[in-house]
């Protein structure tokens, strides 16, 4: 029969070996597939999978699919099936990805846990994935018996869905036999558009009993396949593990490429072999993961693989490869002279982000996410503004990957709707229009801030500001609320990892000094329910933090005091936290606020600090070389710096934790004897 045929076509999951529970084995490189893919991956992860054969490497998955995957490249590993039961609340999840990342983090922390605690040597990397479907904003995963594989399989048909692949890699570290883990994670996503299926063939297929480990119900690699008119994406993530992302964030991690070889990266794919030719240890250690010695980063953040780094959130705003050579038909790349893309594309930066200031300002994404599809002569009678002219912006956000364009009319691309219109739960808005509003014009004075070294706060707004809340212009309610609103939308989007880089669950008591309006306190307050955090920042600020609360969330482990960092006494706390604090002051101020702390924590309490964290040439990520332009008294340090200033006011066992994505963490306990 035809399906049968199919079947045998394609199914690397068959024949290979099924694990238990229990099953810890070796796992050689020597597998079937290993020829095809080792082939193409092992020339640019030769040195990667060079560094990893000295070290333990674990699949904390029972998935076969994806043994075989990552077999194909000649990782060697053995495979630790999680004990993690897929049980988070999807709606605690802004998007179906978060989730996705977030349960395959938790598969591979309970292996790494797990080992530590049972088995005489820890892992030093624990790899965990999780596949899901999204389909008409339900999220799908393994059918528990055949009607609800028939429920997932109906919904799905004729349709286009979603796959979404969370993976984590988890470096481990045992010491004084306490496990340390540092988690890289990412997620991919890929389209994938059923054929209208008949009653028949869905039974038929059920029967088949394919469906039942496969999330969504389905096995593209082998009978699933008939079902499917087109796939758009990475295919082996769909069958459980994004193999190419995956290779990418290894190299990322293990051999970000030095200077001068920026020119032979191929951003999208794996990078080409010339990018390492001259890397050794000597040159470029990169034994820990941690530290980024290149002066571009592939890609550091969390986004979908097809993110930009000019991209404002969207994972098709502007594709990566914009900025960068592409390689020609015989695969050679162009010599970037010939043709300066990158620089056009800085060059052009300004204009695609005032387009996105105007059109959050102009509300065009919250008419957008209200209405569905729109005209632009409906979008420029809503808001006022001419035909002509909202017709070129819609165009120009469309141009960006922030609205679709199609005969109907204009519609919201699905980050628009999650971080641009001003009421959803992730929104950026108040970020933006602070852009807008207070850092344009500032940076409009670049020159002169450059040739002066000083901040133009009296150029653009005809103010000084040498306290924020004390400046006449910030005497403005309007003022304050927009930068309350800014510093809130900033807050809520770092929340999840700087409240998660580190397990705090031994902390009773936070106090979240210039916490503002308690975003972070409310994350923390959620993930560690023993935990009480209050909230200290300016009186001005703490008499404007009630329309910022969650409504359906207990807040009542958050409170608030006001008072001045640098002046008052701060409350009692066993954790004490500085988010975005330290790199707006100057060493005096930090000096002031750093000894306050010093003196206010207890021996074994701790201090978190959340910034982003320099390379240790300080050139990347640009994000905090760019704001260093704001010529702020303060500066962005890098890790051994944020490690030396801890450590210089009695903090101790100071770990980092580079997030990769907008903030990075810093823990570090008060010694018992005091500076
Ligand atoms: O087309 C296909 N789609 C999905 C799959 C397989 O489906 C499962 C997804 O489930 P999950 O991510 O929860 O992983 P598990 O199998 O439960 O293993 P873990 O131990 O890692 O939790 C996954 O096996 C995919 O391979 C498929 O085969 N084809």
């Amino acid at each position: 029969m035809r399906m049968r045929a199919v079947w045998r076509l394609w199914s690397p999951g068959r024949g290979s070996r099924s694990v238990g529970d229990s099953a810890r084995r070796r796992i050689n490189a020597s597998c079937p597939r290993a020829a095809y893919l080792g082939l193409l991956a092992g020339m640019a992860l030769k040195p990667v999978l060079g560094k990893l054969g000295s070290k333990r490497v674990v699949l904390a998955s029972a998935s076969p699919r994806r043994q075989e995957i990552l077999c194909s490249v000649g990782l060697r590993f053995e495979v630790v099936p999680s004990w993690f039961k897929e049980t988070l609340e999807k709606s605690s999840f802004a998007t179906p990805y978060k989730y996705a990342i977030e349960t395959a983090k938790q598969k591979a922390l309970e292996v790494a846990n797990r080992m530590h605690v049972k088995h005489l040597r820890t892992p030093d990397i624990v790899i965990g994935a999780d596949t899901i479907v999204t389909v008409d904003e339900h999220i799908l995963e393994k059918p528990i018996d055949k009607q609800d594989a028939y429920r997932m399989l109906s919904r799905l048909s004729g349709k286009e869905h979603s796959v979404f692949t969370g993976v984590a890699i988890v470096h481990c570290n045992s010491k004084d036999n306490r496990l340390e883990t540092e988690v890289t994670d990412f997620y991919e996503e890929t389209k994938v558009k059923f054929a209208d299926l008949s009653e028949e063939l869905l039974w038929e297929y059920i029967h088949s009993g394919e469906p039942m480990d496969k999330a969504g119900g389905y096995g593209i690699q082998a009978l699933g396949g008939m079902l499917v008119e087109y796939v758009h994406g990475d295919f082996l993530n769909v069958v459980g593990f994004p193999l190419n992302h995956f290779c990418k964030k290894l190299v990322e991690l293990y051999y970000p490429p030095p200077k001068h070889t920026i020119h032979h990266i191929k951003h999208d794919s794996i990078p080409s072999v010339e990018t390492f030719e001259n890397l050794s240890d000597e040159e470029n250690d990169s034994s820990s993961p941690l530290q980024y010695k290149g002066a571009i980063k592939l890609d550091r953040s969390k986004t979908h693989s097809s993110g930009g780094v000019c991209s404002p959130g969207s994972s098709n705003i502007i594709k990566p490869n914009c900025m960068m050579p592409v390689e020609n038909q015989n695969g050679v790349m162009e010599n970037p002279d010939k043709f300066p893309s990158k620089i056009l594309e800085l060059l052009d930066g300004f204009r695609a982000s005032k387009a996105l200031f105007v059109a959050s300002k102009l509300k065009v994404f919250d008419l957008l996410k209200n209405k569905g599809v729109l005209q632009a002569v409906d979008v420029a009678n809503t808001i006022n503004s001419s035909v002509c002219g909202t017709e070129r912006l819609l165009d120009a956000c469309a141009a960006l990957g922030l609205l679709e364009k199609t005969l109907q009319g204009y519609s919201n691309s699905d980050s628009a709707n999650i971080y641009l219109a001003s009421d959803s739960e992730d929104s950026l808005h108040g970020y933006i229009i602070h852009s807008d509003d207070h850092l344009w014009p500032l940076f409009t004075h670049l020159e002169s801030a450059v040739k002066e070294g000083t901040m133009q706060n009296y150029r653009a707004f005809g103010k000084k500001s040498e306290n924020l809340f004390q400046d006449s212009y910030y005497q403005s309610m309007e003022v304050k609320q927009r930068f309350m609103a800014a510093m809130h939308s900033i807050a809520k989007l770092t929340a999840k990892d700087v409240a998660t880089a580190f397990d705090l669950s031994q902390f009773r008591s936070a106090c979240d000094l210039g916490g503002c309006t308690g975003a972070l306190a409310n994350e923390l307050v959620q993930k560690y329910p023993n935990l009480k955090v209050t909230v200290f920042d300016l009186p001005e600020v703490i008499a404007n933090v009630s329309h910022f609360q969650p409504v359906r969330q207990h807040t009542a482990p958050v409170t608030f005091t006001s008072g001045d960092f640098f002046k008052d006494n701060f409350p009692e706390a066993d954790l004490y936290i500085l988010s975005r604090i330290l790199h707006d002051w100057t060493d005096e101020k930090i000096h002031m606020l750093l000894s306050k702390i010093s003196a206010a924590c207890k021996p074994g309490n701790a201090l978190l600090v959340a910034e982003i964290v320099l390379n240790k040439e300080k050139i990347y990520p640009p994000r905090a070389v760019l704001q260093s332009l704001s010529m702020t008294e303060g500066k962005q340090r890098s890790a051994s710096e944020y490690k030396q200033l801890l450590e210089k006011y009695g903090f101790t066992s100071v770990q980092i934790k580079i997030t990769g994505n907008f903030l990075d963490t810093i823990l570090g306990f008060r010694k018992l004897s005091s500076h």
